[in-house]
């Protein structure tokens, strides 16, 4: 069963647990968006684990050096999982996949910026990461003839366990779980919805029933 990740990339902490609240019903892991921890700091990833203990939280922090030092202080503060960028050398994952294991807890290697999706995913995952995030950045999305479906096509093919985020929305949704993923990241289709928690609840039934 595919797992739903709602991406929050809200800016701040009060906004960030209100959302949650809204859509928690439907949702496997809360994602804290890089802004927003770039805004919040540390300390909305403890509150968030603090409201939501049963819930998987997930930091995206992007890590792109000091990878054991990174992942520690995400752990530390409630994450359980982190994310550190696939375009950073093997052995900034290492050193975060070490300190995950020392703490029961996981990496998420972030493609972003990755010219080599599928290559860099199938060589990371080696590492001992939790999965790996096929990921259209907002940047990306924005460019003219971005399409989703180029995720989706990587997916079917990588090979190990993915994640994609870029664009997810309930038009889509069904496509993306049917290329095989272990997770389904929806954020602005969720935070910028008018009623969250229906988008949240659509995304949630659409996921299960394809
Ligand atoms: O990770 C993200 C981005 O880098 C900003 O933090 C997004 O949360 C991710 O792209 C998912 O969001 P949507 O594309 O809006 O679904």
């Amino acid at each position: 069963m595919a797992k739903l990740q709602v991406a929050i990339d809200l800016l701040t902490t009060a906004d960030a647990l209100a959302l949650a609240e809204k859509v928690a019903p439907y949702i496997d892991i809360i994602e804290l968006g890089t802004p927003l921890i770039k805004s919040e700091g540390l300390a909305v990833i403890t509150a968030m684990k603090e409201a939501f203990p049963n819930k998987i939280v997930f930091a995206d922090f992007k890590t792109a050096d000091a990878g054991a030092l990174e992942a520690e202080m995400a752990f530390k503060a409630g994450a359980d999982l982190v994310t550190v960028l696939a375009t950073t050398g093997n052995a900034t994952i290492a050193g975060a996949v070490k300190a995950a294991k020392q703490y029961g807890k996981g990496v998420v290697v972030d493609t972003i910026g990755e010219t080599d999706r599928v290559k860099r995913a199938q060589e990371v995952t080696a590492l001992g990461v939790e999965f790996v995030e096929l990921h259209a950045g907002l940047d990306e999305q924005a460019q003219p003839g971005y399409s989703i479906q180029v995720l989706i096509d990587e997916a079917a093919r990588v090979g190990v366990p993915v994640s994609i985020a870029g664009g997810v929305n309930i038009n889509n949704i069904a496509a993306v779980k049917q290329a095989g993923v272990k997770v389904v990241v929806a954020g602005a289709s969720i935070y910028s919805s008018a009623d969250p928690a229906a988008a949240a609840k659509a995304l949630r039934e659409a996921l299960d029933a394809a």
